[in-house]
């Protein structure tokens, strides 16, 4: 058998790579309060073991042969100072060795590398991310691993101090099947090879995972958790922290949940559900994939954590669900296609969607926080799940012009409209900043009109879709003529005279001309009252600052849109040069204006004048006193 040839015995000594070593030496240094936790790294590895071997079982029962009780053991012995934590899972070939345990090959760990590079403390992160495997390093100075992959002849010893290098060699004493995971603990964290410390860090921070737990003391075992599956027993059984315990376990989660959903679903199809939405933010919320975890059992044995239970704008939701209706034999592939999946798919994702909606009835506040920690991804949602958008939009809340530190529903916004108001405002910009400074919101302001402040990157996507919200549609305030001068404004008093109509025209007309295709249309604005000029995207072309990302994202390879130009008619620069336009027609100095009207509008925007050299020479022209005539 290859196996047994004299290469494949032979110990072999690999380094590790270089950001496992770099972990490997904080880890080791870390003063960290909460080391405890390595255990719980172990033991849910230990579980992940069992459940892939029950899986694999599925297909190939003799992999469970003469040891069909899967099980982790945990066995102290304090006189020789070490601790072990064995499974009978589907352990680790020679390269699963050394592939598993001494590279980065999990997520969490990666974003807790990423988070140590961008200057974060690694004591801080530790709790945050979780290490896995590496965790073992906390307390121990040397660690070894033996370990047979079901269904193999040779078992393999695994061994590394944590510094620099790991070896691996063929060995006699690996479990006929399964991991043994034997920690030499350092000097002071001997505390966990004593049992009744071992059995309180257990039952706090492993008591649900779904496989037995034992612990063993001279020969004699203990069971401490039954690994009876939580989510099949009643929810008055159960305790928060009970809950907690088992959602730290299922979503690798260090937060507290911040809803529990549990149930049970009958009739055509029956399956149970136990979900969690989480506090704080998984590390992985923004990764590319956007992908969630939430697991699929059938019948209690764990199929996979990719078959996209929930859409991707949910992808914050951890847990699990359990089907006892498709087939246990069920491939990867057959779950794409399986019309029974989607059925449970649409039933969860309704019943997430409708426990968010009663928490933002029941608990406003409690709500709010949960909005502003995944409000974002669930914006996704407006755009990419039309048949639940008006649910989406109900649970979305605002910073608007009126909301000060505050959030607002659109059902409050709408509540609150002006007289012969018709649409829902809003602006959209690259910070809350840029966008509550915006000139095209004077006259919004004026007329007392709330306008949303729109400012992640999602709320450009989304917003110029122009959903509508209780039949009111939403209008973007730098798009479109503003439809607002039928709605009195507030501040009447305060308003300067207007130019009168006509001088406003010839300006126009002159500034149009003077600058011919850059702009759109040039024409008397309604919504400013304190700037003079104003820039605003045409009806139906992309609004300005969308536009203005796609084409930073394109390398500006695409062409943009003119657009129009407003006019204040109350602002004492337009009357000045509407009055200078009526009486003397074009000039060298109004084309200088006009210029500078345009450039005046596009800083007003956050953009550069469009050519600065000229913006410079007519500012400096203008300046100057004029030439004594003749
Ligand atoms: N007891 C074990 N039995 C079998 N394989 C194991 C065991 N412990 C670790 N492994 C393997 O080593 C890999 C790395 O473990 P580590 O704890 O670092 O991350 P992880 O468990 O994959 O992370 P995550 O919790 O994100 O799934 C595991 O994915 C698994 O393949």
């Amino acid at each position: 058998m290859a196996e047994t040839d004299s290469a494949a015995q032979a110990a072999t000594s690999h380094a590790f790579e270089a950001e496992v070593d770099r972990l490997l030496d904080l880890v080791v240094h870390a003063v960290y309060s909460d080391r405890e936790l390595f255990l719980r790294e172990l033991v849910s590895n230990a579980a992940d073991a069992c459940e892939k071997l029950r899986f694999e079982a599925r297909r190939n029962d003799a992999l469970l042969k003469d040891d069909p009780d899967l099980r982790i053991t945990i066995l102290p012995d304090a006189g020789n100072g070490t601790l072990e934590i064995s499974d009978n899972g589907i352990g680790m070939s020679r390269e699963d060795l050394q592939q598993n345990l001494g590279t980065i090959a999990r997520s969490g760990t990666r974003a807790f590398v990423e988070a140590l590079h961008a200057g974060e403390e690694a004591k801080n992160l530790i709790g945050r991310f979780g290490i896995g495997f590496y965790s073992a390093f906390m307390v121990a100075d040397r660690v070894e691993v033996l370990s047979r992959r079901a269904g193999e002849e040779q078992g393999h010893r695994w061994s590394s101090t944590g510094s620099g290098a790991f070896e691996i060699a063929s060995a006699d004493d690996a479990p006929s099947r399964g991991t043994r995971v034997i920690l030499h603990l350092k000097e002071n964290a001997r505390e966990f090879a004593e049992e009744h410390r071992l059995e309180h860090v257990i039952r706090s921070h492993s008591g649900h995972v779904p496989i037995p737990i034992r612990l063993g003391k001279d020969g004699a075992f203990r069971e401490i958790t039954d690994g009876s599956a939580l989510w099949l027993k009643p929810k008055s059984e159960i305790s928060a922290d009970d809950y907690a315990d088992f959602y730290r376990h299922v979503g690798g989660q260090f937060d507290e949940p911040s809803i529990t959903i549990h149930y049970s679903a009958e009739g055509r199809q029956a399956y149970h559900v136990l979900l969690f939405v989480p506090s704080e933010r998984p590390f992985d919320l923004f990764d590319p994939e956007r992908k969630g975890r939430v697991r699929l059992y059938v019948r209690r044995v764990f199929i996979t954590d990719e078959a996209d239970l929930l859409p991707s704008y949910l992808r914050f939701v951890r847990g699990l669900v359990d089907s006892d209706d498709l087939p246990l034999n069920i491939s990867r592939e057959m779950l794409q296609e399986s019309p029974m999946l989607s059925q449970i798919k649409k039933g969860i994702t309704n019943r997430v969607v409708s426990e968010l909606k009663k928490r933002a009835e029941k608990e406003p506040e409690g709500y709010l926080k949960i909005w502003q920690t995944f409000g974002n991804v669930l914006k996704e949602g407006l755009y990419e799940d039309f048949e639940r958008r008006g649910d989406l939009l109900e649970l979305a809340r605002f910073r608007t012009t009126k909301s000060g530190e505050d959030w607002r529903s659109l059902k409050e916004i709408v509540a609150d409209f002006r007289e012969n108001q018709s649409a829902i405002y809003y602006v959209t910009a690259d910070s809350h900043a840029q966008a509550a400074a915006s000139p095209q919101l004077e006259g919004f302001r004026a007329r007392d009109i709330e306008v949303i402040l729109l400012s992640d990157p999602v709320d450009h996507f989304w917003a110029r879709m122009a959903p509508e919200f209780d039949g009111k549609p939403f209008r973007s305030i730098t798009q479109g003529a503003a439809d607002i001068s039928n709605i009195p404004r507030a501040a009447a008093a305060e308003d300067g005279d207007e130019a009168p109509t006509s001088d406003v025209a010839t300006l126009a007309a002159l500034v149009k001309q003077t600058l011919g295709d850059v702009v759109g249309e040039v024409r008397p604005s309604d919504r400013l009252a304190e700037s003079p000029v104003c820039l605003v995207a045409k009806e139906g072309a992309l609004d300005r600052r969308l536009e203005r990302m796609i084409r930073r994202q394109e390398n500006n390879q695409i062409p943009g849109t003119a657009p129009d130009l407003e006019l204040n008619p109350r602002h004492r620069l337009i009357r000045h040069l509407s009055a200078e336009a009526a009486k003397g027609g074009a000039s060298e100095r109004l084309a200088d204006a006009a210029w500078l009207l345009w450039d005046e509008a596009a800083i007003l925007e956050g953009e550069a004048p469009s050519d600065p050299a000229a913006f410079a020479a007519r500012l400096t022209r203008l300046l100057l006193p004029s030439e004594p005539q003749g």
